[in-house]
C-alpha cells in the first residue's frame, strides 16, 4: 500500500520508527544505521530505513507542530508501525534543567488544536511505560542531565497579542514545552500503537528568558547526539524484549 502523503510503501516501513520534526535530523539519525537507505522525502516527511545492532527501523521526519505530525504518525501506523520514539527539541522552564539537558516526556499537557479535534478534554496524552522506561534507563546511563516528567504541547512558538501561558504550565509541574508530543501519544493510544518522547533541551521557553533562544549551539547538538543515542538503544531494547532476546545489559 501506498502512503499517499508520506509516499512510502507500507511493505518497506518496520514496526519501528524513530520519528524527529527536522528532515535533517531524519538524514543525522539514518547516518547511525546499517544499510542505511532514504525512500522518499515528501512535503517535510523524509523517511530512511535501516539496522541499528541488528533491528529494523525506520526514520521520519514530521516537521513542525501537530497537524503535520499527526498527518505522520497516522501513515506510520497504518503501515504497520507498533512503536514510535520521537527525538525533538524543547524549551526547558526551569533553571536546573538547562540548555544540553534531556527529558524524557512521561505525558503531555495538551494545549493544541489537533488532539482537540481528535478525543474529548479529558482524553489523556500519555506516554507508554516501557518505551518511557527504556528510553530513560538509555539517556541516564549517559553523561548528562536527564529528567523524566511532563511537558506541554503547544501550537504557537511566538506569543501573539495573547500570552502562551507558559508560567502557568511551569507552576504546574511541566518541564518544559515542545510542538508535537500530545499528537504522538494521542494518536498512538486511539491506535493500539506504544510511544515515547525524549527532547534536548535547546533553551527556555519561558517568555521572560525567550530572548536567549538559540537552538544551534554545541551544547545542543552534543544533547542532541546523547538523545538519538538513547532513543537508538531504547528501541533495541523494546524490539529485544519483543522477540524474547533481551540482555540485561543494553548498553553493552
Ligand atoms: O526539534 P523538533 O523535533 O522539531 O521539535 C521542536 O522544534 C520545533 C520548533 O522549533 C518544533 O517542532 C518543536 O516541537
Ligand atoms: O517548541 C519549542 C522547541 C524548542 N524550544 C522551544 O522553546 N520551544
Amino acid at each position: 500500500m501506498l502512503l499517499p502523503i508520506l509516499q512510502i510503501h507500507s511493505e518497506d516501513i518496520p514496526p519501528y520508527a524513530v520519528v524527529c520534526g527536522d528532515p535533517f535530523r531524519a538524514e543525522k539519525i539514518a547516518g547511525k544505521l546499517t544499510g542505511a537507505r532514504e525512500l522518499a522525502f515528501s512535503r517535510e516527511y523524509r523517511t530512511f530505513v535501516g539496522e541499528y545492532e541488528g533491528v529494523s527501523l525506520a526514520v521520519v521526519s514530521h516537521g513542525v507542530g501537530c497537524p503535520g505530525a499527526a498527518v505522520c504518525f497516522e501513515e506510520l501506523i497504518r503501515a504497520g508501525v507498533t512503536t514510535l520514539i520521537r527525538v525533538g527539541t524543547a524549551g526547558s522552564y526551569t533553571a536546573d534543567v538547562p540548555a544540553g539537558s534531556l527529558v524524557v516526556s512521561t505525558a503531555a499537557i495538551r494545549t493544541d488544536g489537533l488532539t482537540r479535534q481528535l478525543v474529548p478534554d479529558g482524553f489523556p496524552a500519555v506516554a507508554d511505560h516501557e518505551v518511557t522506561h527504556a528510553l530513560y534507563s538509555a539517556a541516564t546511563a549517559m553523561q548528562g542531565v536527564v529528567r523524566k516528567g511532563m511537558t506541554v504541547t503547544v501550537d504557537a512558538f511566538f506569543n501573539g497579542v495573547e500570552e502562551i501561558p507558559h508560567k502557568k504550565f511551569k507552576q504546574a509541574g511541566a518541564l518544559g514545552a515542545e510542538m508535537e508530543i500530545a499528537a504522538l501519544f494521542v494518536i498512538s493510544s486511539l491506535r493500539g500503537a506504544r510511544a515515547g518522547a525524549i527532547v534536548a533541551i535547546d533553551g527556555f521557553a519561558d517568555q521572560d528568558l525567550a530572548a536567549e533562544y538559540d537552538p544551534h549551539t554545541n551544547v545542543v547538538s552534543d544533547a542532541v547526539e546523547r538523545e538519538i543515542e538513547a532513543a537508538l538503544k531504547a528501541m533495541v531494547t523494546l524490539a529485544q524484549q519483543d522477540t524474547g532476546t533481551e540482555t540485561n545489559d543494553i548498553h553493552s
